[in-house]
This record gives C-alpha cells, structure tokens and sequence, in this order.
C-alpha cells in the first residue's frame, strides 16, 4: 500500500506541492489527473524516493521510501523524459535491468518481444519516440515491479499499442497484484482503467475518489411529462442539477438509482431514460460549486 500524507514541497520560493495526502490500495490503479504544472511530476518522483518533502510522510508498505533500497527493488518509475544510457541495445538494457532488479524475469522478456515486435539488438537512440516507450513498458513489465509509477506514460503511443500497454498493466494488477499510479493531463485516458482518480490542482489536492462509488451514487436521468413538472416535484427529487429544455427535464441526482426511479416514476411521467454519465461529468458534478474551475482542467 502507498501512502503519502501531509507532503509539501518546495523548489526554492516555489511551492509545487502544498499539504498533498493519498493512498493507494494494494492491487489497484490510481490515477493523478491535473493540469500543466500541477505538480504531478514532483509528486510522483517524492513517491519514487528521487525527491524528499520538505514536510510530510510518505511510505510503501508501511516503509519510508527515501534511500530505502528494499522498497526501491521492488518500484518502478517511467518518467516522462525516459533516459537510456548512451549506445545501449535493448539487450544490453536488458542486461542492466536483469542485474539491478531482483525480480526481473527473462522469460518475460522474451515473450513480450512479440507484443511489441522491436528487434532486441536495435541501439534504442535510433528508435522512434514512440518505440523508445514502448521499451520502457518492455523493460519495465519485465522487472516485475510490484509498484510502477507511470508519469504521462500513454503520450507518444499509437492507439493500437495504448490499449496493449493498458492491457498489459491491467493483467499483471490482476495476476499478481501490482499497484499502479498513473498521471495524465487527461481524465477520459485513464477512466477506462484506474479504480480511484485524484485531481491535483496548483499544487493541491482538488478532490479524490473511488470510481465505483462514485458511479454508482450519482445518475443522470432524462424525464418528460405531459404538462408542466408536478407541483411537488421539487420536494420530493432533490437534483444536483437540473435543466429544461422543451417537455424534457434532465436530471444528475445523488443516490441508490433503484429509489430514484421508483420516486420520479411515482409522479407519472410520460418518459424516463437513465442515461450513462462520463466520469467528466461526475467530477464536474461532484465539485459543485468549483465544476467550472474543474471543467478548465479536465479536457
Ligand atoms: N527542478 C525544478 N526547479 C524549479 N521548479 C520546478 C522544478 N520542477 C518543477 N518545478 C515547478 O514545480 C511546479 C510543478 O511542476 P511539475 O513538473 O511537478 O508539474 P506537472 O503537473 O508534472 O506538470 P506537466 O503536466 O506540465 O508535466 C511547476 O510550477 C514547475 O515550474
């Protein structure tokens, strides 16, 4: 489990990360939503151990992670600027990587060769961007990690490989319990596979939740009534948010979906359609009344 709490940082005068607290379960993704400067990369290299916070804890199962070699065995960081060591093939990387990470398995290796289909004596300066990440997935899923750290990782990857990469990620959390952080300017990029988003903002943290709760707790639901809404609507549907257009009135309300329908359909509508929400919408929802600032930062 990861745990930060209270985690303040500084470079010089600049306050990058203010008060920052998260944890992440064991097994499970957490995505770090936030805008360019947010402070996502300083937070994730606190959480790699390559920076120390001015103020605040920040621990792996239950360990400091600063200059802890044991936790750092066992945790991988892709940073967004990936650096190979001058002239190396991928083997050669391999090698390296085979020699500092104790959990590193060869077989591995040689089998995702065929997920990503790059000659292993290819010298990875000659690679495209792209490529290059997708040696650092290659290299990276080999080692094992039981934690991987992944800054603005899917950038640069064609659609077809973003959804192998995804994959991939999703299969080794699953067989073998690896946990997962990964940050991104955007949220529809990571709603498919993260089980608890935050968003980071200025430096702090706007608002973190699990996904299932929150989808399961707030609805959007299209309605139409013959005539004007009933007099007693208003008591008895409390919305979120509510607007008309026309006969139909569309609905986010907050509740158990079951009960809601049955209050709506109570009053005798002529329509009613329970529509899918986009986790955008759930934050901006959920923020109230700082939607609109959340709605600047996710896009
Ligand atoms: N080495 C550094 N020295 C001084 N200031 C820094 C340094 N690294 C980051 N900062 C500042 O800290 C703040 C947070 O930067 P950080 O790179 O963590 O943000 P980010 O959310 O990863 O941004 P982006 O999405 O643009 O990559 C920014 O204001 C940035 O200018």
């Amino acid at each position: 489990m990861i745990e930060l709490s209270g985690i303040t940082k500084h470079y010089e005068e600049l306050e990058a990360l203010n008060q920052v607290s998260l944890s992440v379960q064991k097994g499970s993704i957490y995505g770090l939503v936030g805008s360019n400067g947010a402070g996502k990369t300083t937070l994730l290299k606190l959480l790699a151990g390559i920076l120390r916070p001015d103020a605040g804890d920040i621990c792996i199962d239950s360990q400091p992670v600063y200059e802890n070699i044991e936790i750092k065995n066992r945790l991988l960081l892709i940073p967004d600027y990936i650096y190979f060591f001058f002239n190396f093939s991928i083997q050669d990387m391999a090698d390296f990587y085979a020699k500092i990470y104790p959990q590193w398995n060869q077989e591995r290796f040689d089998k995702l060769q065929a997920v990503f289909n790059i000659d292993n004596k290819r010298r990875i300066q000659t690679l495209s961007k792209g490529m290059q990440r997708q040696v650092a997935f290659w290299l990276s899923l080999s080692a094992m990690p039981d934690y991987l750290i992944l800054d603005e990782p899917l950038d640069g990857l064609d659609p077809v490989m973003r959804q192998k990469v995804k994959n991939l990620i999703i299969q080794d959390v699953a067989d073998r319990d690896m946990t997962v952080i990964i940050s991104s300017h955007n949220l529809r990029e990571l709603e498919d596979i993260c089980d608890c988003i935050g968003i980071l903002h200025k430096g702090k943290m706007l608002m973190q939740r699990d996904l299932d709760d929150l989808k399961s707790d707030l609805h959007k639901i299209q309605v139409a009534f013959k005539d004007d809404l009933p007099a007693a609507w208003h008591n008895d549907i409390q919305a979120v948010y509510q607007e008309k257009r026309g006969r139909v009135t569309t609905l986010i309300v907050r509740g158990a979906r079951e009960e809601i329908i049955r209050r709506i359909k109570a009053h005798n509508p002529a329509i009613i359609d329970v529509l899918p929400l986009t986790l955008e919408e759930i934050f901006i929802y959920e923020m109230g009344d700082n939607g609109y600032e959340i709605k600047n930062i996710l896009y």
